[in-house]
């Protein structure tokens, strides 16, 4: 079919914006959800007191072990907070061993569920997984023919990691003919980009970049071909086409058994992102980062005695993890100073401590000039007060310190560590803060997993050389950049804390300070003024 035939089928099936140029069309949606306060408006119903949330629907198989189909696409779309209903196409008895059985639902029951769902709820997006027939595309293409939605991403799912068969050969004429042209994102892997291609080889990245180019001419906006299974690879990595341009998009490959369900996790949180307002390349970058993220933490656990386990998509099943991270700890910062701690003839314990007992949330210890022992000896002795506190403690730039002394994690800047390289040394539990001055340093920060902005200097200082100031209107500005959440950090003590907290962004959770605690002869004393400072400051009737 060629590329116009394909944009003709696609007018009455999709919302209005779909008669703009294709690979604007996500772009343009989700700019649309942005600054339309009418009906299309994502969160807000019409009389203002009811939240919408962001919502996508799955079509898909039901997987007994909870690993991959409509269970794994319920758990992504949690993890990426979204609501998720769910149709299920298809019952399979399905364990880490393989599949059991298949039990297909009923066309009429099919067509039940899909009418249930969308005449009573406003659905974004609809992600489709394993569609074990052809009357069932036949049926999901008219249910969205008569309510169309924002986007549709298609994992045109046929073969299980397992290797049996979840829709067959005859599957593909409805996949070609019907579902491709309607769709604006299909996720197929190496073997599905293969058999929709007509068995062409698919065996490397420029295989694969052929390939996204092949199928996107089969009437998909967007096309994201996966390279999980890709023979001999270091990184996991895919391949993005979105019309014009190809992306190879690389991650690390995470060393592991438990990979049964990635390819439904990563197209159920790229539709989560899309749902949530993101344009296609951005979403497809979090959700990548999302899954490796996932496999790593879920290296080691062991779940069924199968070649292919699941992961934890919420990364809360380890018994020993910790509490995830709670960004109020950002409250009051203090980060310490060696210079000003012998200027005071002081043990770094022990202005620590001070800075705890006065109230401190979050402490981090900044040595630019220590030695590497004795630096691993002041961090081991600040971590016994710390946990004995329940203090978080995080270490500057040093990674292999943080490590040694196993710290609550690390803070870097732009010029130290990158977050990705800290976060794969450090796994997922660590907090990794990074320092951003601008809107494009804090949305890669958030790209890169990290779990917090140091942002600054908010105002001049003596402490870091050649610093540029951002002033308030730049914390703002990164603030409401980002979803993640921010401490200002720069010149800030009991005078100017103050102004910063009434700036009132829901994602300013606090401020760092250095000399205003250790540059002063009472550090208790000053951080207790400090809190009481802020305290004032963030009270709402203040
Ligand atoms: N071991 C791994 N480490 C990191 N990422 C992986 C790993 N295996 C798969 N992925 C990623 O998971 C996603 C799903 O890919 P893939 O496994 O190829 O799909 P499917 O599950 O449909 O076969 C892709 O983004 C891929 O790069
Ligand atoms: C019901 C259902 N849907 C999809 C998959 C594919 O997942 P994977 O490729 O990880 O086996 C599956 N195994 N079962
Ligand atoms: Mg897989």
């Amino acid at each position: 079919m060629s590329s116009n035939q394909a944009c003709l089928r696609l007018s009455p099936y999709q919302t209005p914006i779909s008669i703009l140029p294709r690979t604007r069309i996500i772009t343009m949606s989700c700019k649309a959800r942005q600054v339309d306060s009418g009906s299309g408006s994502p969160l807000l119903a019409g009389d203002g007191s009811r939240t919408r949330v962001p919502h996508v629907m799955t079509v898909a198989g039901s997987d007994s072990g909870a690993g991959a189909g409509i269970q794994a696409d319920l758990k992504a779309c949690g993890a990426r907070g979204v609501y998720c209903s769910t149709v299920i196409t298809a019952v399979t008895a399905q364990n880490t061993v393989g599949v059991q059985g298949v039990h297909i639902v009923p066309e009429e029951f099919l067509a039940q569920q899909l009418d249930s769902v969308m005449s009573d709820m406003e659905v974004d997006v609809v992600k489709t997984g394993m569609l074990p027939s052809k009357e069932i595309v036949r049926i999901l293409c008219r249910a969205l023919d008569k309510a169309p939605v924002r986007a549709l991403v298609v994992d045109p799912v046929m073969v299980s990691t397992s290797g049996d068969v979840l829709a067959g050969p005859a599957i593909l004429t409805a996949f070609r003919e019907e579902l491709l042209p309607v769709a604006d994102l299909i996720t197929p892997n190496l073997k599905e980009a293969s058999a929709l291609l007509d068995g062409i080889q698919v065996k490397t990245v420029a295989d694969m970049c052929s390939a996204a180019k092949l199928l996107h001419q089969m009437g998909p906006r967007h096309v994201l071909v996966k390279g999980g299974d890709l023979p001999g690879s270091f990184d996991a990595v895919d391949v993005y086409f979105d019309g014009k341009e190809i992306h190879e998009l690389h991650s690390a490959r995470v060393r592991t058994k438990n990979t049964h369900g990635t390819g439904c996790t990563l197209a159920s949180s790229i539709a989560a992102e899309v749902a949530k307002g993101s344009s296609m390349l951005p979403a497809i970058k979090a959700s990548k980062q999302y899954v490796e993220t996932s496999l790593l933490y879920s290296k080691d656990i062991s779940i069924g005695n199968g070649p292919q386990g699941p992961f934890d998509h919420f990364l809360r099943l380890k018994g020993q993890r910790q509490q995830p991270f709670d960004p109020n700890v950002l409250f009051l910062y203090a980060v310490t100073d060696s210079g000003m701690n012998s200027k005071w003839n002081r043990p770094i314990a022990n202005a620590v401590r001070e800075a705890i007992e006065g109230g401190a949330t979050i402490v981090q210890l900044r040595e630019k000039h220590a030695e590497t022992r004795d630096f691993i000896e002041m961090a081991k002795s600040c971590m016994e007060i710390c946990r004995s506190k329940g203090v978080p403690l995080l270490i500057n730039d040093r990674v292999d310190i943080a490590l040694a002394c196993d710290a609550d994690g690390v803070h870097v800047g732009q010029s130290d560590m990158p977050v990705r390289t800290a976060r794969s040394i450090l796994g997922p539990e660590k907090i990794i803060g990074v320092s951003c001055k601008t809107t494009e340093q804090a949305q890669q920060a958030w790209l890169d997993g990290a779990d917090y902005i140091g942002c600054g200097g908010i105002y001049p200082t003596n402490t870091k050389e050649n610093n540029i100031t951002v002033g308030l209107d730049g914390l703002k500005a990164v603030c409401l950049s980002t979803k993640l959440p921010v401490v200002a950090i720069g010149g800030i003590g009991i005078s100017n804390a103050p102004a910063v907290m009434k700036l009132r962004l829901p994602n300013l959770k606090g401020v760092a300070v250095v000399s205003a605690l250790f540059d002063r002869e009472c550090i208790t004393g000053e951080t207790k003024r400090l809190q009481e400072a802020l305290t004032i400051a963030t009270a709402y009737d203040s």
